[in-house]
This record gives C-alpha cells, structure tokens and sequence, in this order.
C-alpha cells in the first residue's frame, strides 16, 4: 500500500506539482495503520510487530530481494520461547481439537491458559530456528503471511482422518509434517513468476527453476545442518537420506506451476493404487502436501476468509509492485480485474476441487471433511460474485441515467439560449 501510495504521488507530482491534501491524509492513514501493526503483539505474526523497547530497526523497502538474519539475541529470545512450549503439557481436549481440519489460527491462544504457551505464534514464526542464525522467514514481513501451522494442522488433520499410520512408515509421516512446516521457509511474499521476471537472486540461484521452493527447502536444511536444530541427527545414515529425499520432493511439489502434471500421475495410478509401491506412496505425499498447502477454504468460513484478505493483499501487492518495476504483470493479482470473488470461483472450480475430488476418490470420508466445506465455498463467493455484479450494473444504469439527464439538462439550457436569442433576434426583425 505505502508503494502504490508513493507511486501515485510521483505521479501527482509529475502531473499537478504540488500533491493535494487528500495524499497527505492518505499518508497520515498508513503511518496509523502501520503503527498499529507494529504495536499490537497479537498481529504479530504479520512479521511487522516491533518490540519497541528493544529498538528494531525497520526492514529496507527492498527487504524482499535480500536474506535476512537474526541477531544473536534475537535468536537467544527465541530459544527460550521454543524452550518454554516444549516443556507445555497438551491436554486431552487440545489433542482431538488439532486432529480435525477446523483449526482456526486467528484464535488468540494467549487468552486460553491450556494451550499458552504451545500455540503462541512466536515459535511458530520461526520454526525449527531456536538457536542458529538461520534465514528468517521473510514471508512474516508480507501481509500475506500464511502461518505455517494451518498447512501443517491441516496435514496432522488429514492423516488422522485418513487413519494414514496403518497404511504408511512411520518415516513417511514425519517427512509428510516436516515438509509441512518447513513448505514456505523464508517466503518473500512475491511469486515464482515476479522472481523470474526481477531477476533476483533467487531465481539467478536456482536457474528459474522453481527458485522459491528450491530456497524454502534449501533454508530447510541449512537450519537443520546446525546439530543443536537436527531432529533427525539420531537416524541411520540411509534413513536420514530417505527424509532428505523425501522433504526435497514434498516442498518442490507445491510449486503451483507443477500443479496438472502432480494431480494427472495421481489421477493414472488411482485405479491400481498400491500403498505398498514407492512410486504411489510419493506421489500420494506430494497429494497430501499440496492438499494441506491450499486448504484454506476447507476451513470454517470465519478462519478462512481474514487468511484470503490477507493472501490478496499480498497479490495486489505483487502486482503493483510489477507496474511500477514495468515487469509483466500476473493477471490473477491484477487489482484491476480480480475481485476477491471472482478470484476464489475460479481457485476452486479449477484448482480445489479437482484435486480434492480425487483425494477423496482414495479416501471417501473425507468428502465431509474437506469436499462439502469448499462446495460451500463456492456457493458463498458464487453469491457474493453475482451481488457484486448486480451492483456494478446498477452503479453503471444509474451513472447513464444522470449523464442522459444532464444532457439534457444542457441540451435544454442551450435550446433556452437559442430561443432566447432568436425570439429577441425576431423581435427586432419585426421592429
Ligand atoms: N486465489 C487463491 N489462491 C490460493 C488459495 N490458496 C492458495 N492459493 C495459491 O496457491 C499457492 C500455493 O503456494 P503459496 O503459498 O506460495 O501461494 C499460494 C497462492 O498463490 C486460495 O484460497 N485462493
Ligand atoms: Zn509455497
């Protein structure tokens, strides 16, 4: 917002010289804004919460094109956190709670003392990152951030569900949960497409391939290279290198580029699936994780919907950023023809549903679960869609009405005129 802001008053600037005051309140309105973000702990996990008393200083606006790193106290500040939470007993009622796909993220654990200190954001911000000066993840500095809980809730969910420990190796699970926590390490906050496109250093890294899955997996294993983070350091060798193997093609799957060729290998061995082939299990995993990473609409309308608030802001981010670089711009996060409706309508016909249909074509009881909630969905933003449109027509039969009337309005005063003029003109004629 602050850059399209400051695009338009270069271009005030260019066009009248002097910007008028409307751009000084809008101004005056984003400092609020932003000082609230920076100020209420609980939004913290927007990455822009500043405790103020340790003095942070502000993130360059080029933050997104550079790796940040924590300082040392920071870290330590973490640690202590993440020490905290792992010595928290889970009560019984929180255990079934985090084993159904309704997990709500915007709920404010703090307030419930069972639960403090496990779902206190902070460790999640960070995961994995007690006490090493790992990348941070940068996504928390977007608006969009998605925390990495609800993908991984959303992944604890459906393996329950789906009763997945008596069909799979205990190893195939916990490479399932930990690519879900570490899908989106270190997210900038703008698309494969934009890091192509800017030539960062990311896509220069990995060669335009995939660069931002590449990287979050990358930061994955930088963090868990440090022994003190390794929850894997106990593992034989050749079961560390299956993990390895294992996490790399989870987080690489949820690429959205990869998205028909992922879902149509699923489609071919679905008839003949087979839990006991390799082949079917991978393929199966990278399903689940891609399930658990755009899941948002499976959960309860008032969990969703802030979570889609934010992720637009982060597309019309993107692609303001794009006009104002020159770049080309992404259509479904073109402000100027998206709508939240129409951007959803379109995710789920084509993209949600599909997949989650063949999900559950393996897995029947999931269609409560995840199918019906997204169908909802669908009927929601198809409402909201069609209101939307009625109210453009109406805006537009309304403008059309006023402009006909001042027509002829004009037209009037001018005939007036003229029959003014010449009645006077004849008058004279006749004297
Ligand atoms: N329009 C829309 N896009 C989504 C939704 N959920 C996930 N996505 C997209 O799917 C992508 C998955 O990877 P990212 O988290 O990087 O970015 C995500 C979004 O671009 C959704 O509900 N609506
Ligand atoms: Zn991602």
């Amino acid at each position: 917002m602050e850059k399209r802001l400051r695009g338009l008053e270069k271009k005030i600037f260019f066009e009248a010289s002097e910007a008028p005051a409307v751009v000084f309140e809008m101004k005056k309105q984003v400092d609020l804004f932003r000082e609230k973000l920076e100020s209420v702990e609980h939004l913290s996990w927007l990455g822009l919460f500043k405790d103020l008393s340790e003095g942070t200083p502000k993130p360059s606006p080029f933050y997104h094109k550079r790796t940040l790193h924590k300082t040392r106290k920071e870290c330590e500040h973490v640690r202590e956190k993440f020490l905290q939470m792992s010595s928290l007993e889970i009560s019984e009622e929180v255990r079934q709670y985090l084993k159904t796909p309704t997990f709500d993220n915007w709920y404010d654990f703090k307030k419930d003392q069972k639960t403090h200190y496990w779902w206190n954001l902070e460790l999640l911000k960070t995961p994995f990152d007690p006490a090493g000066e790992g990348p941070s993840q940068q996504r928390q500095k977007s608006a969009a951030a998605k925390p990495q809980t609800c993908v991984s809730a959303q992944m604890y969910g459906l393996i329950w569900l789906t009763d997945l420990r008596t069909k799979m190796d205990t190893i195939d699970l916990l490479i399932m949960l930990t690519s879900a926590v570490c899908h989106d390490l270190d997210h900038k906050g703008y698309n494969n497409a934009y890091q192509i496109n800017a030539r960062t250093e990311l896509a220069l890294r990995y060669n335009d391939i995939s660069p931002l899955e590449n990287h979050h997996c990358a930061v994955a294993f930088e963090i868990l290279e440090k022994p003190q983070n390794n929850i894997f350091r106990n593992l034989p060798a050749d079961q560390y290198k299956r993990i390895r193997e294992g996490i790399i093609k989870c987080i690489l799957a949820t690429d959205m580029t990869k998205h028909n060729e992922i879902l149509n290998k699923f489609k071919s061995i679905l008839p003949a699936f087979d839990f006991t082939n390799k082949d079917h299990k991978d393929v199966l995993m990278m399903i689940l994780i891609k399930v658990s990473d755009i899941s948002n609409e499976a959960r309860p309308m008032e969990v969703a919907e802030p979570w889609l608030d934010c992720l637009l802001q982060e597309f019309y981010n993107q692609s303001d950023v794009e006009k104002l670089e020159g770049l080309p711009v992404t259509p479904f996060m073109d402000r100027d023809k998206v709508t939240k409706p129409s951007s959803q309508t379109g995710f789920i016909r084509f993209v949600l549903l599909p997949l989650f249909i063949e999900l559950a074509n393996l897995f029947p009881c999931l269609e409560q679960h995840i199918i019906d909630p997204v169908r909802k969905a669908l009927d929601y933003y198809t409402e909201m869609e069609k209101a939307l449109e009625r109210e453009k027509q109406n805006r537009a039969q309304s403008e059309s009405v006023s402009k006909s009337k001042e027509t002829a309005v004009s037209a009037q005063s001018t005939s007036d005129v003229h029959t003014d003029a010449g009645g006077r003109a004849s008058k004279q004629d006749a004297q």
